[in-house]
């Protein structure tokens, strides 16, 4: 299952309108059948200018002394700064030797593992980080709050149309993931790849080593800034094979003001519609292309990952798609982890979003609730 093949042409969506049905139908169809989709940049929130900001600081970050990120290391509620080896998103397939003894690849201090370097935001309160910021970022607080601010809007906009498209009350999604409402698990998250021939990764062959090993994400949506000539992600199309995304979709690079957003269902959205919109695999690659290329440059990404507010109770989504798509497929089968919401017992209270994420962390940072 791990030829590359042609690159994966995916739907460019127009979210200007979240009001307009045909779009919430073609965003569905979408999530239903690749769980991945552009946003055209054009009729998102954003302007060029905010994300050039947000890469600014991203860098700025990454390029600070160790020490100074030492001050925000990861902690047990995902927020802060990870390191290489941090990690263990796909334990089989993430190391550079042949090894295929998982407790040995697991180890924190095998140098052969590699994973990308990230800055987790989580949740802001009356503007302020709940969480140490390193000293270079201390003073772009606001920045990097409005750049959140600004992904939740944009979330909203999908969520809305995904809601058209499942045919459920309009604020169904959006009203379950407004911030202002309680805690969230959603995390804006700054990523680090250095280029195959940074001397960090020299030694990585583009065929053997990953940069981020296969995973699925673990919320409800994700959303995903590129920049141009910094590719590297790819996803596994269901014949098994690895599908490279690019940057700006289409005959047109300049047909939108910066790349366009990519979108991805995450395992809780999947759960809680039991299947019909698909969590994806997906890893990042040092890729051939980039290899070849007269002037390899480093990749960084801006992530955000959206959540629903922590005490949402994940119950069926009340739609005839999801209903309909349930009855198709014979029931509810393994959808993401632990069965869709559509299975739930009778008798039993539906799991909430918060304890959906702590199981999901728990298996990727071994981290567990005292
Ligand atoms: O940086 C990327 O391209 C993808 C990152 C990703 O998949 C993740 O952080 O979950
Ligand atoms: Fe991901």
């Amino acid at each position: 299952m791990s030829d590359t093949t042609a690159p994966i042409e995916l739907p460019v969506i127009d979210i200007t309108d979240p009001n307009d049905p045909a779009v919430g139908k073609a965003m569905l169809d979408a999530a239903a059948k690749y769980g991945f989709l552009y946003v055209n940049s054009k009729g998102s929130d954003f302007s060029v200018e905010d994300v050039d900001r947000g890469f600014g600081l991203s860098k700025k970050f990454f390029a600070s002394p160790a020490a100074e990120k030492e001050t925000c290391r990861i902690t047990p509620n995902n927020r802060g700064w990870s390191g290489m080896h941090t990690e263990t998103l796909d334990p089989e397939h993430q190391r550079t030797s042949k090894s295929t003894n998982p407790s040995i690849i697991n180890q924190t201090q095998n140098p052969s593992l590699t994973s990308p370097r990230a800055m987790n935001f989580g949740d802001f309160v009356n503007g302020k980080a709940q969480q140490p910021l390193p000293a270079s970022l201390t003073p772009h607080e606001s920045e990097i709050h409005d750049f959140a601010t600004l992904c939740n809007k944009t979330c909203s906009r999908i969520l809305n149309l995904l809601a058209l498209g499942l045919e459920v009350p309009q604020d169904f999604l959006t009203s379950r993931h407004d911030p202002s409402k309680g805690p969230t698990g959603s995390i804006l998250r700054y990523l680090y790849y250095p280029s195959i021939f940074s001397p960090a990764t020299a030694s990585y062959k583009h065929d053997k080593d990953v940069r981020a090993g296969a995973h699925s994400d673990y919320g409800s949506i994700t959303l995903l800034f590129q920049r141009p000539g910094q590719p590297g992600l790819e996803i596994l199309t269901p014949e098994g094979t690895w599908a490279p995304v690019p940057i700006v979709p289409g005959p047109q690079p300049d047909a939108f003001p910066f790349p366009p957003i990519l979108v991805n269902i995450g395992d809780l959205l999947s759960y809680w519609t039991d299947g019909l919109l698909k969590s994806t695999v997906h890893r990042v690659v040092f890729p051939l292309t980039e290899q070849r290329s007269p002037n390899p440059q480093d990749r960084y990404t801006l992530v955000y990952f959206c959540h629903p507010v922590d005490t949402t109770e994940l119950v069926p989504v009340p739609s005839k798609v999801v209903t309909e798509h349930r009855e198709k497929s014979g029931g509810v089968g393994v959808v993401g982890f632990g069965g869709g919401a559509g299975s739930m017992e009778p008798g039993k209270r539906p799991l909430t979003a918060a304890e959906h994420l702590e199981s999901r962390l728990a298996a990727t940072y071994g981290f567990t609730k005292e």
